[in-house]
């Protein structure tokens, strides 16, 4: 791009989503990504913030759904009982956080693209779910995926976990087949980690070029 003689070139902040089904390892490459220095934002630890004792969103969800709120903070499993499987009631507590949250996001886009930084990352799970056609403003979103006998053999490894429970959450996420379609990118954690890590360095290193100074 043609920059005005003696202006600096304007740095730009390419914005990748990152998503996932439940035990597929996006924490593990949200991590990975971390340690690469890349500044990476939490959907699902803002949502614990705002929910937390002086969070912004106690107040508000307290008011809607009464009873919700223990020790300041809110409890999940009294909130979970107002709104699991009650559509009208999940879509009026979406109505009350997800603003809070995307207020979180766009502060800290400010504070990255303010520091120059060429790329962010946006740790989204239900990205697809909840992010409407222009996924949440995302560049790009990366999908990470394995096969299904892996990802089961994952989530059903974790204590508390049943078949049932694992069926239940996946009838409410877009399934992966159809999150690798949509995606951009598709990293594979059905691999050796440090496989898995080398492609994360090389989509960093990619990624970086595309931001950067354009
Ligand atoms: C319903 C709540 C209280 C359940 O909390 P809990 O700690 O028990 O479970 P967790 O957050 O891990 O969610 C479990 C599963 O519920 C489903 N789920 C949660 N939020 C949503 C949603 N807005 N729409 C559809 N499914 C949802 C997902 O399949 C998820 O995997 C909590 O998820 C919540 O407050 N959700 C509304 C806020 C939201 O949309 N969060 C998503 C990130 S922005
Ligand atoms: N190549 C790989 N890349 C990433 N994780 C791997 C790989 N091989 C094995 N694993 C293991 O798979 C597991 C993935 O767990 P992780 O908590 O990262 O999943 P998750 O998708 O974030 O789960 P959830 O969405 O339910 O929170 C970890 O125990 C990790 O060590």
């Amino acid at each position: 791009m043609a920059t005005r003689e003696g202006a600096a070139p304007a740095q730009i902040t390419f914005v990748l989503g990152l998503t996932g089904s439940i035990g597929m390892g996006k924490s593990t490459v949200s991590n990975m990504l971390k340690e690469e220095g890349v500044p990476v934002w939490d959907a699902d630890a803002t949502v614990h913030k705002l929910y937390s004792a002086g969070g912004a969103a106690v107040p508000l969800v307290e008011a809607a759904f009464p009873g919700v709120t223990v020790g300041g903070a809110i409890d999940r499993a009294a909130l979970s009982k107002y709104v699991v499987g009650n559509e009208a009631a999940m879509k009026q507590l979406e109505g009350i956080v997800h603003p809070l949250v995307a207020a979180d996001r766009a502060d800290f886009l400010a504070q990255v693209r303010a520091s120059g930084q060429p790329l962010a990352v946006l740790d989204i799970p239900l990205l697809y779910e909840t992010g409407g056609p222009d996924r949440h403003g995302c560049d790009a979103v990366a999908v990470v995926s394995a096969a299904p006998d892996l990802q089961r053999a994952r989530v059903l490894a974790r204590p508390g976990m049943s078949e049932e429970k694992l069926a239940a959450i996946l009838s409410r996420q877009v399934p992966d087949e159809e999150k690798r379609k949509r995606a951009d990118y598709v990293i594979d954690t059905g691999v050796e980690v440090a496989d898995t890590r080398r492609h994360v360095g090389q989509l960093v290193a990619e990624l970086r070029r595309k931001g950067g100074a354009n």
